[in-house]
């Protein structure tokens, strides 16, 4: 875990950022996005998780575009750890920004019977703070399966190229509208459509466990992360190179690529073995 003051920045991070054009047409090929899953589906709404954060913030923005308010409905599910400016900014944005029907559901609860089962994993911080992302996953499909809602995810490209999310947690939905947004263009999107500014450059934390922001957990800042991602993974420039134009160590650049390829996994199928005959 790195500290504020450990944490990577590159020297000349990438600028991804769009035109205002490019933002319009990401805004449109979104709702289309997200009206087409609804009608292929055969239902009329959704449901998600609103955390107070950006991805929430904007997946849910863009869901009352596609669909209308009525549609969308929202599930703030605090836990012990997380804090409370964060799920008062979960009900800010389903109350006041979006409009939107929500329940409030402390997932205390569901954790601590979960860990009375087993209560070996006490203690463990991922693998609690995994727990915790889990009991959201089994709460959204609990109001899907009773609505008849598809359950959004909020996955961007930055957090699936190098699988940092909970496999089977807030990667258990039907589909990831913003996922082919890098963070930073998460960000810029965000305020195009409205979202105010403190809540799209809120620190960007997963909320596991206490304190946790992505940059200190994965050592580097989204601008760093985002431009080693398009500029080497996406791009294919060589490490070397990758390194010298952002102005970042090599290892950083090696350290992505190898959360890129360790997290191979979280991005396919479960695989079997092909039929024998
Ligand atoms: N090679 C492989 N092939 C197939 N499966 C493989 C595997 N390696 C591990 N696995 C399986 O995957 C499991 C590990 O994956 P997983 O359970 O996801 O756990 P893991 O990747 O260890 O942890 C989740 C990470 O995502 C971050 N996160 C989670 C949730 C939200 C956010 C956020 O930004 O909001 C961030 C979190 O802070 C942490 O760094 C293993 O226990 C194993 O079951
Ligand atoms: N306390 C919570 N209540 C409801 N949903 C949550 C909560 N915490 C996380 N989620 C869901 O899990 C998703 C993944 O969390 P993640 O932290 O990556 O996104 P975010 O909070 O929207 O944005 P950021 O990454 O900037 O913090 C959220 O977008 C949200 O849908
Ligand atoms: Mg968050």
């Amino acid at each position: 875990m790195a500290t504020a003051e450990s944490i990577v920045r590159a020297d000349e991070p990438l600028n991804l950022t769009f035109s205002e054009a490019e933002l319009e047409a990401h805004r449109d090929h979104i709702t289309s996005f997200i009206e087409a899953q609804v009608d292929a589906a055969g239902v009329d709404t959704v449901v998600m998780g609103l955390s107070g954060g950006i991805d929430s913030t904007l997946v849910s923005h863009l869901a009352v575009e596609a669909l209308g308010r009525d549609a969308v409905h929202g599930l703030v599910m605090p836990s012990e750890v997380n804090r409370a400016d964060n799920m008062s900014d979960a009900e800010r944005v389903a109350n006041d920004l979006l409009g939107i029907e929500y329940d409030v559901i402390e997932i205390n609860p569901l954790v601590d019977t979960f860990l009375d089962a087993y209560p070996d994993a006490e203690g463990d911080q991922l693998a609690v703070g995994n727990l915790r992302v889990r009991c959201r996953a089994v709460l959204n499909y609990l109001v899907g399966n009773h609505e008849q809602a598809l359950v959004l995810g909020t996955g961007n490209r930055s957090e699936a190229l190098v699988g940092y999310y909970t496999k089977y947690g807030d990667g258990a939905v039907d589909c990831h509208p913003i996922a082919a947004l890098y963070k930073q263009q998460v960000r810029q999107l965000a305020k195009h459509v409205g979202v105010p500014d403190d809540l799209a450059e809120k620190t960007a934390s997963a909320e596991m466990w206490a304190g946790q922001t992505d940059a200190d957990e994965m050592g580097m800042d989204y601008d760093t992360l985002d431009s080693i991602l398009a500029l080497h993974i996406d791009g294919g420039v060589p490490a070397a190179g990758t390194a010298d134009q952002l102005g970042v160590p090599l290892d950083v650049v090696e350290t992505v690529r190898e959360m890129y390829e360790s997290s191979a996994h979280k991005r396919a199928m479960p695989p079997g073995p092909d039929p024998l005959y």
